[in-house]
Parts: structure tokens; sequence; C-alpha cells
């Protein structure tokens, strides 16, 4: 158990019982949680009964107005219009977008007003295709937020996770605190760019933004409040802080206090599923559009994506495939153990009052940022000819741990892998194709590793995997992943965090039951590709070396 675990009564209490239970609040809760003996949640839907259906002439028959779902990702956004007819979703892409940051200096920032100007521009595209959505909601990637100061005005643009500004921040304030104190009071991995450490970082510089600020809204708590005038913190996003404490089920005042941070700043935190306004008058007169209903989903995209996960098998295992690559699986209740601390597992808030067990892997970045650093080189080349490449080169030679550190920020991903690979006494990958395929392969075995870590923090056994998200599109991937673990991959759907988005808004407008009726529909209306594992052998030898050159134990 970490050291001077912390119950519910916020006390470090010494007097425990044999099984964990605190002699000083009586709280068993934290023996409940120990052993995961929480009663299962209700996954009954929470919204109203009655269906919204209207004759629409321009379809024929009796359709639900269609609803908007914007997945705003590291790289790209997307506005998807969806449709619940006769139990089977349709989308529609009406409008998709790049996400790039923006570098002033040594400082690296979102270009938040300009993803505003694509939300407006999505409505204005689906208005053009004829169509007034139901209501509308945001999903995003996680622990990056902005800052509002008085009147309500956004006190700069929002850093991206990658900025160097948190660097070192993390060791420092797990040393003064440690990181049971944090692990056990919200459950979350460490990872250097998470908010904790990010607020920590501005209070060490003396930042002026914190000085004049008086709320924090995440990506889209933000996005939200400019469609709406109105602030809420999504629960989901909320969670990916490192600031959550869901023993408490709300911020955990202490560790704010810890970085000296005031709780002020922090309103309610309200589940997926809410409805949180509609668009501001401004918005409606400068669009041409009515007050379309805004509401919150799991606004952490991953939160959305594990959402649409099309499984009908309660224990299931998941990857959402994208920048990042985010394996684990759904449980009832935060698994805040010594086990789950010293594997850097999370516990990520999910729909329906669940929370996601899981692990980040680096991801596709490192292809990303090799095919940026082949382009400023002059050297174009788009995924799929990447792939080809990569599929004639030869198979299983080198090696890397994708989360070693020196992947994490931007820069010449191929020079680091040579590194790497000259560190760890491996022969370096020299063509594109050799280098490609290194990067996919060793995602593939990394994931076989967590997904083993996956099954022994949980105690459940997976059949096969779930994976979801753009990067399914990579077929070889999908196919290596399968190989690497020895079991198969379900691969369904792409657009994973946006159907989540739909599902949620769908359920909390009483359209769909519950999370398990919207992943049976998901299911029936997109395609799952099943990748059956092959060369066990090769793979199993490969899996070996892997473990010994990356020393993962
Ligand atoms: C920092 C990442 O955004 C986060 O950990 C990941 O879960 C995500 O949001 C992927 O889009």
């Amino acid at each position: 158990m970490p050291a001077a675990a912390n119950f519910a009564c916020g006390q470090a209490s010494q007097r425990i019982s044999a099984c964990g239970v605190c002699l000083r609040c009586g709280n068993s809760r934290r023996r409940e949680l120990r052993f995961g003996l929480h009663p299962r949640p209700s996954w009954r839907g929470w919204g109203p009964k009655r269906s919204r259906a209207a004759k629409d002439e321009r379809l024929g028959g009796f359709h639900l107005p269609s609803i908007l779902a914007y997945d705003l990702g590291a790289s790209s956004g997307r506005a998807l219009l969806g449709r619940l007819t006769d139990r089977r979703i349709e989308v529609e892409e009406v409008h998709r977008f790049g996400n790039d940051p923006v570098a002033v200096g040594d400082r690296l920032h979102w270009d938040i007003l300009r993803l505003f100007h694509d939300i407006k521009h999505g409505l204005l595209k689906a208005k053009l295709a004829g169509e007034t959505p139901g209501s509308l909601a945001i999903d995003s990637w996680a622990v990056d937020f902005g800052l509002i100061g008085r009147g309500g005005e956004l006190l700069g643009n929002p850093y991206h996770y990658r900025d160097r500004h948190t660097d070192g921040v993390m060791e420092r304030t797990t040393a003064r605190l440690t990181p049971g104190r944090i692990f056990g009071r919200s459950g979350i991995q460490f990872l250097p760019f998470n908010t904790i450490y990010q607020l920590a970082a501005l209070k060490e510089a003396d930042s002026p933004l914190l000085a004049q600020a008086e709320r924090f809204l995440m990506i889209p708590d933000l996005l939200r409040y400019f469609l709406t005038g109105e602030m809420h913190n999504e629960f989901s996003n909320a969670t990916t802080t490192q600031l959550y404490n869901p023993l408490l089920g709300g911020w955990d005042a202490e560790l704010l206090g810890d970085i000296g941070i005031p709780s002020s700043l922090f309103g309610t935190v309200v589940q997926p599923g809410t409805p949180a306004g509609r668009l501001r008058p401004s918005l409606k007169e400068e669009l041409g559009i009515g007050a379309i209903p805004v509401y919150t989903v799991a606004e952490h995209d991953t939160g959305s994506a594990v959402a649409a996960v099309p499984a009908l098998e309660r224990d299931f295992a998941y990857l959402s495939c994208g920048t990042w690559s985010l394996m684990g699986t759904e449980v009832d209740w935060p698994v805040i153990t010594d086990l789950a601390q010293e594997l850097n597992f999370t516990n990520e808030g999910g729909v329906g009052g669940t929370y996601r067990l899981l692990k980040n892997i680096m991801g596709l970045w490192i292809l990303q940022e090799t095919r940026r650093t082949w382009e400023k080189a002059g050297l174009t080349l788009g995924f799929p000819e990447l792939v080809a490449l990569a599929e004639q080169a030869p198979p299983l030679r080198a090696f890397i741990d994708p989360d070693d550190a020196m992947f994490l920020h931007a820069g010449d991903m191929p020079a680091r892998i040579a590194r790497y690979c000259e560190r760890t006494g491996q022969r370096a990958p020299g063509t594109p194709g050799e280098i490609v395929r290194c990067i996919l392969e060793s995602l593939a075995l990394k994931y076989r590793y967590v997904l083993e870590l996956t099954e022994r923090l949980s105690g459940k056994r997976f059949g096969g995997l779930h994976m979801v998200g753009g990067g399914i599109q990579n077929a070889l991937l999908c196919q290596w992943s399968a190989n690497a673990i020895g079991k198969p991959v379900w691969a369904g759907p792409v657009e994973g965090s946006a159907l989540g988005n739909l599902a949620v808004q769908w359920i909390a407008q009483g359209e769909i039951a519950d999370i398990w009726e919207a992943r049976k529909i998901i299911r029936e209306s997109f395609p799952v590709t099943n990748y059956e594992p092959r060369d066990g052998a090769q793979w199993e030898e490969a899996y070996g070396r892997f473990r010994a050159l990356t020393r993962l134990s």
C-alpha cells in the first residue's frame, strides 16, 4: 500500500485495520476500492424516455433531427453530423480541419481561436447542407486548459502539452509530495505534461496568468464556453488533470493546496451527458442559426472512443489508436493500488460512472514526426507509401521502446531511433522502410506488453483486442498487433471518438437507452475488420528480444 495512505477523511491514518478500513473515519470505501468490491454502477440511460422524431420532408417519413459532434485531435479536427434512423447510425463529415500548434519563441501554444473559427465553420457547413443540428458536443485531447480572467476574458492561448515549460516539474513535485500521495488521491498515471505539473510550472514561474485567473477550463470546456457563455468542468477530462479525486468525487483541494493553486478556479464537475447551455445570441445572429442545445459528453476524446468500442462482452480490452495509443479496459471503480502505481496505469473517467484503466503509449506521433522530419529534408511521402515501404523491409530487425522519453518532444525521430538502437547494441534501421517498420513493429510489441499488464492488473482475460480510431486505417499495424499479442484484433470504427460523442448525446436525449445499446448500434452500423494472428513463432521470439532490449520488467 502506498506510504501514508490518505483515507476519505483526508487524514493520513496510521490506524488501519487489517483489511484497510480507516479506524479514524471508519470509512471502508478504500477497502472496497482496494479490493474492487464496489457495486456495479447503473448502466441505465439517464436521459428522458420519449423520442423527438419529427416529420422530415427532405428525408421523407419520421426522422430524429441530426446532431453534431466535434472531435478535436492533436493533429486534426472534424465535425460529424450524425443521424439515428431505425437503430442505425449514419454520419456525414461536414468539416475537417488541421490543428497546427503555434510556436512563439520557446513556447508552444494551441491556436484556440482558430479552432473556434473552425467550430463555427462546421455549423455553417451543416446549415449549408440543409441541417439544423438538434444538439452538439465537443471532445478533444486531454490535460490542456485555458484560464479565464475578470470579465470572462481568456488569458492567453493555452499551452501545448509538449511545451517544455514543464521540464523537471514532475520530478520536483513528486519529490516534494511523494508519488504515493498524488497517485493515492488521483489514481492518475505520472506523465510530465499532466495538468498538475503545467499549473505547478506556472506557479514556479510566478506567471501573471495565475495572478489574474478566475476560472480554469479545459479545452472542450473552453470552446463550449465560447459557444454558450456557460462554464462547466466536464468529468472525463477533469480526471486527466491528476487533480481530481475519484474517492471524493471532486477536485482534490489538498493537491491543489500542495501546488499553490486556489480551488476557487475550479467549478463543479459535471458528468457526460449533461445539458450545458445553448448557442449564445451573438452566435445565433452571426451564423443565422437557432439556439442549438449544447451537451457535455465524454469530452476527453479517449473517453468518447472507449464509449464507442463496439464490444458486446462486458470485459473487453481496447486500444484507441491515433497520435497517441491508449490501451486498457473499462472498470466500474478506479483501481488505485500499489501495483497500479508501480505499473504507472491511470484511471480516467468514463461514461455512466465507469473508469478507463489504461496506459498511454507514445503512438503514431513518432511516425508523424518522422514524416515531418523527412518532409523538411525534401522527402515527401504519404502514410500509405510509408506503410508500403515498411511492408517491403526485412521483418523484426530493430526495436525501440516507443515510450522512452527521448520520443516525447517534436524533433528528428529517425536520428533518435538510430541513437536508441546504437545505445541498445542494435544495427540502426537505415532506409525509410526499415525505420517505419521499426516504429510500427515496436508499437505492436509494446501493445502486447501493455495488454499483459492490463490483464495482470485487472485480473481479466481478454479473448482479443478492440482497436478504434484513425490509426486503424493502417492495416499493417492492425495485423502486426494481432501477431504480437497472439490474439485477434477487431478493428473499427475509425471515427471512434466522434461516434462516442454522438452516442452520449443520444443517450442524454433518451433516444438510446445506455452505453451498451449504443455499442450494439455502432457495431451494427459500422464495419469491424478482423485480424487473426499469424507468424506466432517469429513474433514470440521477437517479443523476447524486445523485452530484453527495452528492459521492460
Ligand atoms: C495528452 C494526451 O492528449 C492524452 O494523454 C491522451 O489521452 C489523449 O487525449 C489522446 O488524444
